[in-house]
């Protein structure tokens, strides 16, 4: 909670700040950011509920603009100290085209990072994804690695290769001099999967579950773990660097972290069952029901039909190459350098994170 014998004197911008962590970013700052003093939240649709956060000691603006608008970045940007950018468009679905998701993920950045140079702006912290290392084209495991494990992170796909191209343009930017003289310094986190309140996917696994009479069926095998971290851990990651970035920039300038926490390794279909079991579904099989190229055959299916449709309506599956081959590969990551770097700790526990999530997928079913 905000300490009033601190003085509250900081000006941070999130961007991407209406999006399911975006929220969680902004609620942690507000409660965990004692020195601030301005809050802006920059995004292209804003939600209601920050109107409520108007009330409180910090003042909250709330900024609806377009990352890709040079000009509308750089006044968001101006008199902030920190910037937390992560606005971006998660599009594994092929709802939006592949310039549209470089526009937004990877000139979008490009701006956010001038706008920084330009303004005077020192601290910025991006939100990049464990996409920019993998899984790769070749689906090769990444088995509890680390952030220097080599791995050939080698993708086709748009939003991996919009993330890894972001990534890279806010880590070459470290370094560089902004209005004023002095350095900027930048840093990259890399969150898993994320899950908790907000997260739209474990909705759309409920709803399908719920429609197929209290059933999700097995499609991967339970050996494949795939990497995930609890959101608002994700963001109390955001706020640590944040507030240490500048006490510690020799060490954290132009690095990159993993996001982490102690949930545990589990295939993605397990890991959701966690919650959606609580909420009264049931994982038929232990084995995949279907055979792997079956699933491989309807994914290039869907593709065909998403081609085939996109002048009469968007058909955009959960399933599809892309999506079957991240979720049929392992990928995790075991690593302390958050905690070594900036002294990061998980907030939640894996059982509060646990049944925070349940009780939003419970109280989200009405209102879905
Ligand atoms: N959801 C996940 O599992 C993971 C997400 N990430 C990254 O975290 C960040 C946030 O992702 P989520 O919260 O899941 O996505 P989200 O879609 O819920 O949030 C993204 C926000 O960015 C805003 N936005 C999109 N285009 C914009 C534009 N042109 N100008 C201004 N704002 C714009 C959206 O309105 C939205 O509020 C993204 O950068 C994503 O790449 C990284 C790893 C995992
Ligand atoms: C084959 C299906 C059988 O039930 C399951 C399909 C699940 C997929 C929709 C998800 C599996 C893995 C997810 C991705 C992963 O968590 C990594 C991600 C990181 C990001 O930065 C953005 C989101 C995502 C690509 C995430 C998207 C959904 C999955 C592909």
């Amino acid at each position: 909670m905000a300490n009033s014998a601190q003085t509250q004197e900081l000006v941070y911008l999130v961007t991407g700040g209406c999006g399911f962590l975006g929220e969680h970013v902004v609620r942690m700052l507000l409660q965990r950011e004692p020195r601030l003093r301005e809050l802006r939240i920059f995004d292209l649709h804003l939600g209601p509920w920050l109107e409520e956060l108007k009330t409180g000691p910090v003042q909250v603006t709330a900024i609806q603009g377009d990352v890709t608008q040079a000009h509308e970045v750089a006044a968001a940007v101006a008199g902030a100290h920190v910037v937390i950018h992560t606005a971006g468009l998660v599009d594994v679905f092929g709802k939006t085209s592949p310039e549209t998701i470089h526009e937004v993920n990877v000139q979008g950045t490009q701006n956010v990072i001038e706008a920084c140079v330009q303004t005077g702006t020192r601290f910025l912290i991006y939100t990049s994804s464990m996409e920019v290392v993998g899984p790769n084209i070749k689906g090769q495991p990444f088995y509890r690695g680390n952030e220097n494990t080599p791995y050939e992170a080698v993708h086709r796909h748009p939003y991996p290769c919009s993330k890894a191209l972001a990534e890279r343009l806010v880590l070459e930017a470290n370094g560089r001099e902004v209005l004023g003289g002095l350095p900027l310094v930048t840093c990259a986190l890399r969150p898993t999967g994320i899950y908790g309140e907000g997260h739209q996917i474990m909705k759309d696994f409920y709803h399908q579950g719920l429609r197929l009479g209290g059933r999700l069926f097995r499609a991967i095998p339970a050996s494949v773990e795939h990497g995930r971290v609890y959101v608002g851990n994700v963001a109390w990651m955001h706020v640590l660097v944040a507030r240490e970035l500048e006490h510690r920039a020799a060490l954290m300038g132009g690095q990159v972290y993993f996001c982490y926490d102690n949930s545990p390794y589990k295939s993605y279909e397990d890991f959701n069952m966690e919650f959606l079991g609580p909420c009264g579904l049931r994982l038929v099989g232990t084995r995949p029901l279907m055979p792997y190229w079956l699933l491989v055959l309807l994914a290039a299916l869907n593709t065909l039909l998403q081609w085939l449709l996109r002048p009469l309506l968007l058909y955009a599956p959960l399933l599809n190459p892309y999506t079957l081959a991240v979720a049929n590969t392992t990928f995790t990551v075991s690593t302390d350098k958050a905690r070594r770097h900036f002294g990061y700790e998980p907030l939640f526990s894996w059982e509060e994170s646990r049944t925070r999530t349940i009780h939003w997928v419970q109280t989200a079913e009405g209102s879905a």
